[in-house]
C-alpha cells in the first residue's frame, strides 16, 4: 500500500482529543504533515490550542502510536506548536463542544473568569456584585457558578436549591430577581447544604456541562466563578469557552497573596490576560471619621498585579452590609461605587487579538 497524504490523514483522525471531542485533523491541529519514503518517516507538527496544553504528551504518543500501525513507517517526527490566538478562538470559542442546536441558540459575546488563589477572599462576593453592577448597566448577564466545591452564587442571589428546570433544548439557567442567569451545582441539589464531594474529573465534567448543555441565550457577559486552587477547572473554561480574560481576587492577607501569585503563574501559561486586581476586604472605614483601618494587615496587591502585569484595579472596604445581604439572598440591592474601574474595564470593547 502507498502511503500518501490521505492515508496519513484518515490515521491520524483515530487521534481524539478527550476534552474537545474531535480528532485532531478536523480540529486543524495537525500541519506541514510530510512522508519520507526513503527513511520511511512521518513528520507534522501538532498545533496546540495552548502551550501549555497538559495532553499534548497523550496526543502526541497516540498520534505517533497509529501510525506505527501503518506497513512502511519506521519513525514519526512530531514538532509541538500553538495555534494563533485567531485559530484557537475559531476552535475553542465557537462552541465546539455544544451540541449543534444550542449553537445558534447562545450567543456569548464575552467570558471572564473570577479568580483567587486561596478560598474565603470573597470571589463569590466579587463575581456576584460585579454581574449585579453589569446589569445595572443594561447587560445581559450570567453566572456559571463553577466553584462547585462550595458554591455560593445561587444563596447570595436567594434561589433555591433544586431551582434548575430543563427542555429538550438543554438545562435552563434561574434568574435572580433582576433578571441575571445563573447555574450552579447547588441548585441541582435536593437542598442548599447537601454534601457532596465532588472528583476533579466530576468538577471538569460539569463545568463542561454548563458550558455545552445551559440554554445562555444571548449574553452580553458571562462572570465563571472558578474555584480557588487547582489549575483543572481553569482549563476547561479555558480550553472550551471563547475567554476574554480573568478577575484576580486577593486579600490583605500574606497567605492570600502569596497562593494568588501561584494563579498569576497559573494564568501567565495559559495566556489568559488579567484584567485587573481586586483587593477585597482591604480595610475598614472608621464610621465616625472614614479613616481606613488595615484590620487584616497592610496590602500585597500591588505586589501581586506587579507579579500579573496589571493594575489593582478596585479596593474593596469591609462592608458588614454586604455579609447581612448575602446572607439574606439580597446582593442585588448592594450598591459599590468602588466596583467602578472594574465595571470600565469589563464595559471596554475587548482588543483586538495581534495578527
Ligand atoms: N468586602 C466585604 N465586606 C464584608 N464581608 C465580605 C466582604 N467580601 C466578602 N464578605 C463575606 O465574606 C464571606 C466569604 O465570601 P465569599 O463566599 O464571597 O468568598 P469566596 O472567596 O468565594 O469563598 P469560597 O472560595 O470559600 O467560596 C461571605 O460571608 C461574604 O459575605
Amino acid at each position: 500500500m502507498a502511503i500518501d497524504d490521505a492515508i496519513l490523514r484518515e490515521v491520524l483522525r483515530q487521534v481524539i482529543d478527550p476534552e474537545l471531542g474531535r480528532n485532531i485533523i478536523d480540529l486543524g491541529m495537525v500541519r506541514d504533515l510530510t512522508f519520507d519514503p526513503q527513511e520511511e518517516r512521518v513528520r507534522f507538527t501538532l498545533a496546540l490550542t495552548t502551550a501549555a496544553c497538559p495532553l499534548r504528551h497523550r496526543l502526541v504518543e497516540e498520534a505517533r502510536a497509529a501510525l506505527l500501525r501503518l506497513p512502511g513507517i519506521r519513525d514519526v517526527e512530531v514538532t509541538l506548536g500553538v495555534m494563533s490566538e485567531e485559530e484557537r478562538r475559531a476552535v475553542l470559542g465557537s462552541g465546539v463542544s455544544q451540541p449543534p442546536k444550542l449553537a445558534g441558540l447562545n450567543r456569548i459575546r464575552q467570558v471572564i473568569a473570577v479568580v483567587s488563589g486561596k478560598g474565603g477572599v470573597g470571589k463569590s462576593s466579587l463575581t456576584a456584585l460585579l454581574a449585579v453592577a453589569l446589569r445595572r448597566q443594561g447587560q445581559k448577564v450570567g453566572v456559571l457558578d463553577a466553584d462547585i466545591t462550595g458554591p455560593s452564587i445561587p444563596k447570595l442571589f436567594g434561589l433555591p436549591a433544586g431551582g434548575l428546570r430543563g427542555n429538550d433544548l438543554g438545562i435552563l439557567p434561574a434568574i435572580t430577581r433582576t433578571g441575571i442567569r445563573v447555574v450552579s451545582a447547588n441548585l441541582m441539589l435536593p437542598e442548599e447544604d447537601a454534601a457532596v464531594a465532588w472528583r476533579g474529573p466530576l468538577i471538569t465534567g460539569l463545568i463542561q456541562q454548563f458550558w455545552g448543555q445551559v440554554l445562555w441565550g444571548q449574553l452580553d457577559t458571562l462572570l465563571v466563578d472558578l474555584p480557588p486552587g487547582t489549575s483543572d477547572p481553569l482549563l476547561t473554561v479555558v480550553r472550551q469557552m471563547p475567554l476574554r480574560g480573568a478577575v484576580l481576587v486577593t486579600s490583605p492577607q500574606q497567605l492570600a497573596a502569596l497562593v494568588v501569585r501561584k494563579a498569576v503563574n497559573l494564568l501567565k501559561n495559559l495566556s489568559v490576560p488579567v484584567l485587573g486586581v481586586v483587593e477585597n476586604l482591604a480595610y475598614y472605614p472608621c464610621p465616625q471619621t472614614g479613616e481606613p483601618h488595615e484590620i487584616f494587615g497592610p496590602s500585597h496587591a500591588a505586589e501581586v498585579a506587579a507579579a500579573a502585569g496589571c493594575e489593582v484595579i478596585v479596593r474593596l472596604p469591609i462592608r458588614p452590609d454586604l455579609t447581612l445581604l448575602g446572607d439574606a439572598g439580597r446582593i442585588e440591592e448592594v450598591d459599590l461605587p468602588e466596583l467602578a474601574p472594574l465595571l470600565a474595564q469589563v464595559l471596554a470593547p475587548a482588543p483586538q487579538p495581534a495578527a
